[in-house]
This record gives structure tokens, sequence and C-alpha cells, in this order.
């Protein structure tokens, strides 16, 4: 259904979309997942057209978004990142206001402004101003907005962003309801969690790139092999300079290491099971060991073993 292909923007030194190749198929909920600055926000621009491409194509069912902005743009509902509605006309009124910049008129729009408020739990609510709502239902009326035009395709930039729990379950389970009934859906987050709960394939983004992509197994797959060890030292490591750290990076049986606030967190090589090789270096350096966790790794670690980076600052 969309197909992105060497995908370019840049701002000034920054190259925010860096050759992004990307395809997106019809009855996907695509997780898109990356730290701040990933570029997930430009790409989304550009695919909607509010942002334009420096090289590279877009394409929404064979179409151009370069070539034919309109038409594409018929097919797409934004779900942005902050929140766009107007404060002072009710809900409805707002949902009605996005539904005819797409034409609709008559009884086709009370239909469609019915069905996009009923989704999103906000019926009872319609004729209330948005001035009076939370911030949860605030972003739930943001994607009755973007969803009464009945696009194929819709994206949700980071929706649940600083929102309660309840409007967050409200707005996972009506992009499962948007999917099964048809709606194919782009959904970017910084929380694992989220995507894993919704999406059917996921893309990891960082510094302008794809840098892993497929369902959650295959990218669990990649990581099935290793094992996670937290280990919670008496002394406390204040940095990733401590000479423990070097010595067990040098140590051939340890893929990685990070430090996590007060525990360290290693990445072991398959099967490893001498874990007094590093108790060794441990009390070498003075260490003393409270608790010891050892755990296969999560998708999170995936990102952080692709990237050294979290996927949350
Ligand atoms: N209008 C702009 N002018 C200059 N630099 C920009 C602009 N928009 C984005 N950038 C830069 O491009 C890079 C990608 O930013 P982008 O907002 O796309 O990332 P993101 O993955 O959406 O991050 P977040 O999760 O924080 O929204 C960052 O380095 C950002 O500072």
């Amino acid at each position: 259904m969309l197909t992105v292909h060497k995908l370019v923007k840049r701002f000034k030194q920054v190259i925010a979309v860096d050759h992004l190749d990307l395809y997106i198929e019809e009855g996907e909920v695509f997780g898109l997942l990356g730290p701040n600055g990933a570029g997930k926000s430009t790409l989304i621009q550009m695919i909607t057209g509010l942002l334009p491409i420096d090289s590279g194509t877009i394409k929404l069912d064979g179409q151009s978004i370069q070539e034919r902005p309109t038409e594409v743009k018929r097919h797409i509902g934004l779900v942005p990142q902050d929140i766009a509605v107007y404060e002072n006309i009710s809900a409805r009124k707002n949902v009605e206001f996005f539904a005819k910049l797409y034409g609709l008129r008559g009884k086709g729009l009370k239909e469609s402004v019915d069905e996009a408020l009923e989704r999103v739990g906000l019926m009872e609510r319609q004729h209330h101003l948005p001035s009076t709502f939370s911030g949860g239902m605030k972003r739930r009326l943001n994607i009755a907005c973007a969803i009464a035009h009945k696009p194929k395709l819709i994206i949700m930039d980071e929706p649940t962003v600083g929102i309660d729990p309840h409007s967050r379950n409200h707005i996972l389970e009506s992009v499962r309801k948007l999917n099964l009934d048809g709606s194919t859906i782009i959904y970017t987050s910084h929380y694992m969690e989220e995507v894993s709960a919704i999406a059917t394939r996921i893309g990891i983004m960082n510094e302008g790139k794809c840098i892993a992509l497929g369902t959650e197994a295959e990218l669990r797959q990649r990581i099935a092999s290793q094992e996670k060890l937290t280990i919670e030292t008496e002394e406390g490591v204040e940095s990733e300079h401590h000479p423990a750290i070097d010595e067990l990076k040098k140590s051939a049986i340890v893929l990685d290491v990070h430090l996590e606030g007060n525990q360290l967190e290693l990445m072991l090589s398959p099967h490893y099971d001498r874990l007094q090789d590093i108790l060794f270096i441990l009390a070498k350096h003075g260490l003393s060991v409270l608790t010891l966790k050892r755990e296969t790794p999560d998708l999170e670690h995936l990102f952080l073993s692709l990237t050294g980076r979290q996927l949350r600052d």
C-alpha cells in the first residue's frame, strides 16, 4: 500500500531521514519505534505531504505524494503528535470541521461524524467544549478528527504521550478496532510495550534509518540466543569508565555492558554458563554483588544492542 524509496530529508547539517526504504502492506498495524530525534515525525510529515522531500519517493497505492498530493492526502488520516483541536467549539463541531475539509456533506457527514465520535468513546461528550476535556480526551478527539473521512491509511504520531492509563487503553483498543474494520495503521511510539501490544510488524528507526524490520517474533529471533545479566553491586558504579566495566567489555563472553542507574546490564554470548568469571572480574575491582538476575532480553535490548542507546532518554 505504501512504498517509501530512498527517502532523504536534511535540515542544514542534520540528516533527519537518511535514504530510508519502507513498505507497508494493506491491513497492517505497523509500529514505528525510535528514540527522540530518530526521524519518525519527519518521515510522517513527508508521507502526509506536510514537508517537502529532498530526494526519494513516497507512493500510496502506486500514486506519488509529490506528483498527486491532493489525491494521496485524501486517503490519509494524520493524528499529529501535538493536539490540534479547536478548544472553543464543541467536540462534534471539531470533527465536522475536519470531515468537511475532505468534502463530506449532509447525511454522509452526519454518519461519519457519529461513527468517529463513537469509535473514540466521546459520543456522550460530543456537545462539550474540548477546553473542558482531560488531555486524554483531547487526544481521542484528535483521533476522531483524523478518521472521520475514513482514510485507508491512518498515521498516529505518539498518540499516547502524557495521557492517563484509561485514555491510553482506549486509544490502543480503538487502533485494534480500526484495523479489524479494514484500516491500515502506522503507529509511532517510544514505548515498546504499546507497539508490542498492537503492531503486526515493527520497524525500528535510528538516526534517520530503519535499522530493524519484522514481526516481533522475527525481531526477537535476532536476540534469542543472547542472555541478559543484571547485577546490582553494593558499592555502586558511577560511570561507564569504571575499570570493571572496561575489563568486562574486553572479555570474550560479554557482548555488551551498560550502566543503568546503580545496576550493570551485561549481554552475554549464547550458552554462557560460567558466571564466576564475571564475579571474579567484579571482585578484582572491589565490587561486591548484592543481586543477580539472568533473563532473555526484550526488544528494548535489541535496540540497545543495535544502537548503544535506550529507546527513551
Ligand atoms: N524543522 C526542523 N528544523 C531543524 N531540524 C529539525 C526539524 N525537524 C526535525 N529536525 C531534526 O531532525 C531530526 C529528526 O527529528 P524528528 O522530530 O523527525 O525525530 P522523532 O523521531 O520524531 O523524535 P521524537 O520522538 O522526539 O518526536 C532531529 O535531529 C531533529 O532535531
